[in-house]
């Protein structure tokens, strides 16, 4: 492609409501314009790079043995409601009525839309295990989308479903999915770790999320030092804390004037956070419960909210924690208060620790679990922290890590198909229910990811499997003859050898063609210049290593190939 005739307006200045890396890098390099909040244009080079990740996850897709069908993305009511997720799902669900006034939505994920096709067309056993996956616009009203591709409204999604006889077939075609996520982003170049996930929302029993690892992602995980553990901070475990064998002292009043949070109560009694335990009051549907953590630990809401078992939990806010705690926030310990309280295994075995006192002001100091409150219970209600012993080896210990959610597997049990009965009759004529898997992969946040992973200052480096295109010849001078015609057999030759070459023939300065070329993040850049030129010579740069070599002009195109056929 010739520079010249194509479409790339790259921006000098970074958009100043572009708050990430990848968002800004994106705009400036003529990959994305927004249209609308969290709704954008992929404009052609920013296409290129999503195509890239389209056809490695189609081709690995198909490795796997799915199969590859597109469902509309305006989906009727009726079947949101016979999954009960019309109700479920509040204003992030966009929802409209056509001409006749019939309600539809314009398709978040497509549980539905999918078992809806099974229900139709599966009788038999021998009809599974089988696996169809799209990949399609999808839509979801985020209350805020920002960073660009990595949180917007309309992405572009992969989106599969397995069906299988039972959870033992599903478990197979579960691992073929993962087993085909590794070598989707292992081929995209990407550094990433498939983690412990929660399954939130969408039920099932089990998941696993993909995470290319960079400091600007939104999720905490954690990976042991020994062996294969690796979850998201929602689900990673905690291991019980060895007991203290202190000897507990007697139980006394502090005064703590105004000393609220375990920043101002610890350094105002001079002591470490770890020696303070926090009662943290929450609603758990409707009924006000205690959670004991650390004063160094936080509340982990999700693990607490699978071990109350509850539909709804929100923290208390100021009237409840008064009204049960009989003091003002700040005060709350669980010396004598009169409901549930759940204690985090961190909390268990301590002694001599400080608590509020259920009172304005004051702080109880030496606390002792059994001696002076007996919780209703001890679970794993804490996020892990950096330095934790690893739950599942004895030697290791978990290191924290920030990552960009690209690709979340699930075992989805019967939940669609039951809503739905898809079912099958099994070998004996008995029917049965169908068991699904679902399995996501943000295309068009990959690209972001890749970006948020691979840039430096000068603007993107992208891997050469999803770069727009794998070579940039840049003309230092297109007054030369010789240049240009150096650069249009280069060109020819190396497209020929089957390398995606973009062609800067514009008549700009050196300077501005370096930089943009560095901007766009092209892997490999050929100089042509009139001295190097004269002495048979061409300049290749690798942008990844900014290393620069003088290769014979006859041997430039094999050199390349020969980098992008090792890559790919
Ligand atoms: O989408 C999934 C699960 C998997 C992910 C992989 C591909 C198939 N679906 C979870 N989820 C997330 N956000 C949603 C937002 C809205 Cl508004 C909705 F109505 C439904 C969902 C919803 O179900
Ligand atoms: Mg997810």
């Amino acid at each position: 492609m010739r520079y010249t005739n194509y479409f790339i307006p790259t921006l000098k200045e970074t958009p100043s409501d572009a708050e990430v890396v990848s968002h800004q890098l994106m705009l400036r390099a003529g990959m994305i314009r927004k249209l609308a909040a969290g709704i954008y244009n992929y404009l052609p080079l920013g296409l290129r790079s999503i195509r890239k990740v389209e056809t490695i996850v189609r081709e690995e897709m198909d490795r796997a043995g799915a199969i590859e069908l597109l469902m509309p993305s305006v989906q009727p009511a009726e079947l949101w409601q016979e999954s009960t997720r019309w109700e479920q799902y509040g204003k992030e669900l966009l929802r409209f009525k056509d001409r006749k006034d019939a309600e539809f939505c314009l398709g978040p994920t497509h549980e539905e839309v999918v078992t809806d096709i099974v229900r139709r067309e599966v009788k038999s056993y021998r009809q599974m295990p089988f696996n169809l996956y799209q990949i399609q616009a999808k839509f979801r009203d985020e209350i805020r989308p920002r960073f660009g591709l990595m949180r917007g409204r309309e992405f572009i999604m992969k989106d599969a479903y397995s069906f299988d006889v039972d959870s033992s077939a599903s478990d197979l075609s579960y691992d073929k999915m993962y087993q085909a996520y590794r070598r989707i982003f292992q081929r995209c170049g990407l550094k990433f770790r498939a983690v412990e996930a929660d399954t939130g929302s969408i039920g099932g029993s089990s998941s696993h999320e993909f995470m290319v690892l960079a400091d600007s992602g939104e999720d905490a995980i954690v990976s042991c030092t020994q062996c294969e553990y690796a979850a998201n901070v929602e689900k990673a475990e905690a291991r019980p804390a060895p007991a203290e064998h202190a000897e507990p002292r007697p139980l006394e009043k502090v005064e703590t004037p105004a000393k609220r949070s375990v920043e101002e109560v610890t350094a105002f009694l001079g002591i470490p956070s770890s020696a303070l335990v926090k009662t943290l009051l929450v609603v758990a549907d409707g009924t006000p419960v205690a959670a004991l953590v650390r004063g160094d630990h936080d509340l982990n809401e999700i693990k607490l909210k699978h071990l109350l078992g509850c539909e709804t939990l929100e923290m208390a806010n100021e009237e409840m924690v008064t009204r049960v705690t009989g003091a003002p926030v700040g005060f709350a310990g669980p010396v004598g208060l009169n409901i549930k309280i759940v204690a985090d295994l961190a909390v268990q075995g301590m002694k001599n620790f400080v608590t509020g006192a259920n009172a304005g002001d004051l702080h109880l100091k030496n606390v002792t679990i059994g001696r002076d409150f007996t919780p209703t219970q001890y679970a794993d209600i804490r996020n892990v922290v950096h330095g934790d012993p690893c739950p599942r080896c004895e030697a290791g210990h978990l290191e924290l890590w920030r990552g960009i959610e690209v690709g979340h597997v699930f075992k989805l049990g019967t939940k669609y198909s039951e809503a739905l009965r898809a079912t099958y009759l099994d070998a004996d004529g008995k029917e049965q229910i169908i068991f699904m898997g679902c399995y996501g992969i943000g295309i068009s946040r990959t690209v972001a990811a890749c970006i948020e992973q691979n840039h430096d200052a000068d603007g993107i480096i992208f891997p050469i499997p999803i770069a727009p295109f794998h070579c940039i010849v840049s003309a230092v001078n297109t007054k030369d003859a010789e240049v240009m015609a150096a650069c249009e057999s280069l060109y020819l030759d190396l497209r020929a050898a089957g390398v995606e070459v973009l062609f800067d023939d514009r008549d700009e300065r050196p300077g501005i063609k370096f930089k943009d070329a560095d901007l766009i993040g092209i892997p490999l850049r050929l100089v042509v210049g009139s001295k190097n030129l004269a002495d048979g010579k061409v300049e290749l740069k690798s942008r990844r290593t900014g290393e620069v070599e003088l290769l014979p002009l006859a041997g430039a195109v094999e050199k390349v190939r020969n980098i992008v056929a090792e890559a790919l």
